[in-house]
């Protein structure tokens, strides 16, 4: 499904994730950890098509590059257009129909649907601009509901969100997952990673460790991926690894 071959993504020439190899198969429900500025969000924006890589390839099945559904961080955008939460909502169809195409009775209540399974039917008609931040992740998500994604990027989902949301919006993510998506979100809560997510890759600039969470979340690995972060020089301009390869 996705692919990554010695993989360095950066920005300006400056590498921010570097020389990752790691196989993704369909169906995972991947959870992406590691320290602040470990390059998670950056490998998202590589996957998502908004970051060209600077040496190496990212390998995505054709079918799911077609349909990739992509959660930035920050939802402030969706906030900024003065529309409803049903058509913030109902631009999960956008491929389906077109930018000016009609909506029909079936994608009528497809949305509706959507809105229920986050919990959000009573807020169809409030403006987005009104939401608070939770309930605005929850409008977020229908709109992925609708996307319809065989492959679904999630970048800190969870955040500033109460325990309730995290319940709820996970529920989504385990639906997803049965429907046979595969999804990597990037996750801060140790916890929550041990709960939810099967599979895990750590990440430290480079992978510290990719697969089952039981494996990758143990005291060594994390000890290991704190102490390739704070050695990481930010200033680099290529790596030692690409000198030796080319020596
Ligand atoms: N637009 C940008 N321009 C230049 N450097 C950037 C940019 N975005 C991120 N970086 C740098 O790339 C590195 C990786 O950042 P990234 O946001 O991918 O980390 P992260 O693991 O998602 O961190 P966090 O957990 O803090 O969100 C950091 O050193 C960061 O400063």
């Amino acid at each position: 499904m996705l692919r990554f071959d010695n993989l360095t993504l950066g920005y300006d020439r400056h590498p921010a994730v570097h020389h990752l190899s790691a196989d993704i198969p369909a169906g995972s429900l991947l959870a992406v950890v590691g320290p602040n500025g470990a390059g998670k969000s950056t490998l998202l924006k590589g996957i998502a098509g908004e970051l060209r890589p600077l040496g190496g390839q990212i390998l995505v099945d054709p079918a799911a590059r077609a349909t990739l559904a992509y959660l930035p961080q920050r939802g402030d955008l969706d906030q900024a257009f003065p529309i409803s939460v049903f058509d913030m909502v109902a631009m999960g169809l956008w491929r389906e129909i077109g930018p000016f195409g009609k909506l029909r009775h079936s994608h009528l209540h497809r949305i509706e649907a959507a809105l229920a399974a986050v919990g959000l039917s009573a807020f169809a008609r409030r403006a987005v601009g009104s939401l608070s931040g939770g309930q605005l992740q929850r409008a977020r998500f229908a709109r992925l509901i609708l996307q319809d994604a065989a492959l679904i990027l999630l970048d800190e989902p969870f955040a500033a969100l109460d325990a309730r949301t995290v319940e709820d919006l996970t529920a989504t993510l385990l639906q997803w997952q049965r429907e046979g998506r595969t999804i990597l979100t990037v996750v801060h809560d140790f916890d929550h990673v041990r709960r939810h997510f099967p599979t895990c890759l750590l990440l430290a600039r480079e992978a510290v460790a990719c697969g089952p969470t039981a494996e990758v979340l143990t005291e060594p690995l994390l000890a290991r991926a704190r102490q390739l972060s704070e050695a990481f020089d930010e200033q680099a301009a290529v790596c030692r690894r690409e000198d030796e390869e080319h020596s």
